[in-house]
């Protein structure tokens, strides 16, 4: 019983080392909920990661934006899961959409990744979503399923698995998905999961929502039944990620 909200920053391809501590010190003086209420994760370019590791609050953990399929050796410019282990990087982003379509990773690539990453022990946050051009064909489900798919088959347990549904239409556009669009598709894929997995995945993987989060429309998102976080970008470089945070507490008071 109980999904943890979870309320993950995903500072994409943001930042001087003086706006990261700036980032980090207003952070840590944040009255937020309590660790058990939710879990925030904070996911800065690779290069920052031991910084911000090592200023912020402990309340609070770190994330990498990817890493590679494999082990390490000569992959010029990729960074391993084994790396992150060794700096105590516990959390991993993959299948970000931004790499999906500009870096050309298929859904059997981000499956191979994520199944590395976890067979290291680093968590994994798996994105999936649709295009506005699938949406308009109405086949939204359709392609969630194939990516959820892929990671499904290549892995045995979820219980360090978030799936953060992603509409592409609605990154960085300030066109956010409407409460009942969000359910909507947050409830499909877990069905998908109780049907394709199992019912106890199924009731135990949390669903986090991404794609134009802000501190004004959060709330009414977290309300949703289905709804067990965010993965915000813009908004999680701005103090209006720590509403975001807090909207954690609609769940408690539901
Ligand atoms: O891609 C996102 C998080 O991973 C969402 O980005 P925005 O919140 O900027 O729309």
């Amino acid at each position: 019983m109980g999904r943890k909200f979870l309320v993950g920053g995903n500072w994409k391809c943001n930042g001087t080392i003086e706006e990261v501590k700036k980032i980090v010190t207003t952070l840590n003086e944040a009255e937020v909920p309590p660790e058990d209420v939710v879990e925030v994760i904070i996911s800065p370019p690779f290069v920052f990661l031991t910084l911000v590791k090592s200023l912020l609050r402990l309340d609070f953990y770190v994330a990498a934006q990817n890493c590679w399929v494999r082990n390490g050796g000569a992959f010029t410019g990729e960074i391993s899961a084994e790396m992150l282990v060794n700096l105590g990087i516990p959390w991993v982003i993959l299948g970000h959409s931004e790499r999906r379509s500009l870096l050309n990773e298929t859904n059997e690539f981000v499956g191979d990744k994520v199944a590395y990453a976890l067979s290291r022990g680093v968590k994994v946050i798996a994105c999936v979503g649709e295009t506005l051009e699938q949406r308009e064909s109405d086949s939204t489900m359709e392609v969630i399923a194939v990516q959820t798919k892929a990671i499904a088959e290549r892995i045995s347990n979820w219980d360090n698995v978030v799936l953060a549904y992603e509409p592409v239409w609605a990154i960085g556009t300030g066109k956010v998905a409407t409460p009942i669009q969000a359910q909507e598709i947050h409830c499909e894929l877990r069905k998908w999961l109780k049907d394709n997995v199992s019912p106890e995945v199924a009731e135990s993987t949390r669903i986090i929502y991404g794609g134009s989060v802000n501190g004004s429309n959060c709330k009414d998102l977290a309300a949703q039944p289905d709804v067990d976080g965010f993965l915000v970008g813009g908004a999680s470089l701005k103090p209006e990620f720590l509403d975001i945070i807090k909207s954690a507490t609609v769940k408690n008071s539901a």
